[in-house]
């Protein structure tokens, strides 16, 4: 793809930059990136990516594209009516945005082809996990360069729109519960007595090799955790504490309260 337009420069943003970037999907300098106010955020994208720095008036927006949107949702309406009178006619938008709906940049932006993705902060190397839905108004090659941005930060998988609730309280979300989770075992490991380095180090590993059985496929993951767990061993007393503390109740929680949130969004609360 050309040239592709950024409208918003935080974690999010930089995530897929960081991605497309390295990956070659993209030039970094038709990587043109804005936000509300905070220059020297574009400066510092500018130095690390090579990307352009633009702002509002500037003559890149009408050249992009693509208008990737990645304010936070409460600035989705600003943000667009800020460049809508700016941007090309045939310009395609794909948004991360939680919760904010198709529909909201159509009537934001004009009748358009729209995209509507839920990536996650792991895009920074090559590994989100994202879901997108579309709308009736993207053809072949707008597809074509949706999926292929988006697959070139990771797997990608086309859904339905209401489906992206609760894909962003799993993916988009996702990777949050896990630092916590790791974050949890370190703090239990060091209170125990490890050194935190050597925790970190063995948590990290524990993580990796998990996902990267998980990955094989060649096993259920309730299998891969009985052949950890031996009749009275040590496994065993763990994941009954996990139980007794309510552990798949609390992740049920998480994900509902998430998805919620998420539809929660999309009604401007
Ligand atoms: N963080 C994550 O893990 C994920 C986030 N998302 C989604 O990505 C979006 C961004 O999240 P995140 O990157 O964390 O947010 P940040 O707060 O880090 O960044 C928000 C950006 O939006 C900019 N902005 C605000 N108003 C405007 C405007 N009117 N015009 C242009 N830019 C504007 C801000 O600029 P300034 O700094 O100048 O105010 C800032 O650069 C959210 O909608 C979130 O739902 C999706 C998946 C994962
Ligand atoms: O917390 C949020 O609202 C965003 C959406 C998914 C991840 N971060």
């Amino acid at each position: 793809m050309k040239n592709v337009l950024f409208v918003g420069a935080g974690s999010m943003a930089e995530a897929i930059i960081a991605g497309i970037t390295s990956n070659g999907a993209v030039e970094p300098a038709s990587v043109f990136v804005m936000n509300k106010s905070d220059h020297a955020r574009l400066e510092e994208l500018r130095d690390k990516y090579g990307i352009t720095p633009v702002r509002s008036g500037d003559p890149e927006i009408g050249q992009a594209e693509l208008a990737l949107f990645a304010t936070k949702p409460k600035d989705a309406r600003q943000a667009m009516k800020e460049i809508a009178g700016q941007l090309h006619p045939s310009a395609a938008v794909l948004s991360v945005m939680a919760g904010i709906p198709i529909s909201l940049f159509e009537e934001g932006l004009g009748s358009r082809p729209v995209a509507r993705s839920m990536p996650n902060t792991s895009a920074t190397i090559g590994l989100a996990a994202t879901g997108v839905a579309m709308n009736d108004a993207v053809g072949d090659k707008v597809r074509q360069d949706v999926l292929s941005l988006l697959g070139s930060i990771g797997l990608v998988k086309e859904v339905e729109e209401d489906e992206l609730h609760l894909i962003t309280a799993l993916a988009g979300s996702g990777p949050a519960y896990v630092y916590y989770f790791a974050e949890a075992l370190e703090e239990a490991a060091t209170a125990s007595g490890l050194c935190g380095p050597d925790a970190r180090d063995l948590i990290v590993q524990v993580l990796e090799g998990a996902a990267a059985m998980l990955k094989r496929r060649t096993a259920e993951p309730a299998e891969l955790r009985e052949h950890v767990t031996s009749p009275g061993g040590t496994t065993a007393a763990g994941i009954r504490a996990l139980d007794d503390a309510g552990f798949r109740e609390a992740v049920a929680s998480c994900i509902r309260a998430a998805e919620n949130r998420s539809r929660e969004l999309a009604s401007g609360q």
